[in-house]
């Protein structure tokens, strides 16, 4: 029995394990759970996942949610080698920093906001939510200075969160400062991404949805 992932292409998670499964060479039966149509509260979701969020990976009896906990178990499980989680513990040590962060906050500063965009139907983004944005994206720049990826010279599985991350709250949070370290470090990730082609439509997509629902449309 192949993997199966629950998805909906907009979301960053989703993006992440996405990166993950073209980096590994690995095939996926992709099942959208539509949460703007609160599919994910489906008697048939919660049993999955009663925490009723995307991304959620089947993998024969196993079910994980949770991008960070896919990808490292993807790479476990499947990879070749460790280069996308190494096992050495001082490098994986910083590895599940940066991962850490991401889900504690860059990718919590990102869903505060997205909760009330996309669910609550709120316009405007409050300062304070704003100042959050910033203050996450502030520290991911600094983890950036003097380094080409999110934990040095090449790429790991912090790199498809923290991208994927970071890319969507750029373009949800409007009228914030120039991070020159980020911009450089988005221009390296969309040229070695393998799986950048589709990323880039999940990217497009969430900017798509942004659009539509701060203009009411
Ligand atoms: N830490 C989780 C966050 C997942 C998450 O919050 N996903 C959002 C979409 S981007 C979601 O499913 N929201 C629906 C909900 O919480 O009901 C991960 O990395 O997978």
């Amino acid at each position: 029995m192949g993997l199966i992932l629950h998805e909906i292409i907009a979301s960053p998670p989703v993006r992440a394990v996405k990166l993950c499964l073209t980096e590994l060479g690995l095939e996926a039966e992709y099942k959208t759970c539509n949460l703007l149509a609160r599919e994910q509260f489906s008697d048939e979701y919660l049993k999955l996942n009663p925490q009723h969020t995307v991304p959620t990976l089947e993998d024969g009896d196993l079910i994980v949610w949770d991008s960070h906990a896919i990808n490292a178990y993807l790479v476990s499980a499947y990879g070749k080698n460790d280069a996308l989680y190494p096992k050495d513990p001082k490098v994986r040590a910083l590895v599940d920093q940066r991962l850490h962060f991401d889900s504690g906050v860059l990718f919590s500063a990102l869903r505060n906001i997205g909760l009330k965009i996309f669910f609550k139907n709120e316009k405007e983004i409050p300062e304070e939510d704003k100042l959050r944005a910033r203050e996450a994206l502030d520290f991911a720049e600094k983890f950036l200075q003097g380094r080409k990826f999110i934990t040095g010279d090449t790429y790991n599985i912090a790199d498809f969160s923290i991208y994927t991350t970071a890319s969507a709250l750029v373009a949800l949070v409007p009228g914030l400062e120039k991070y020159p370290n980020l911009a450089k470090y988005f221009d390296l990730c969309k040229s070695s991404f393998k799986g950048i082609s589709h990323d880039e439509e999940g990217l497009q997509a969430f900017k798509g949805l942004v659009q539509q629902k701060l203009s009411g449309k």
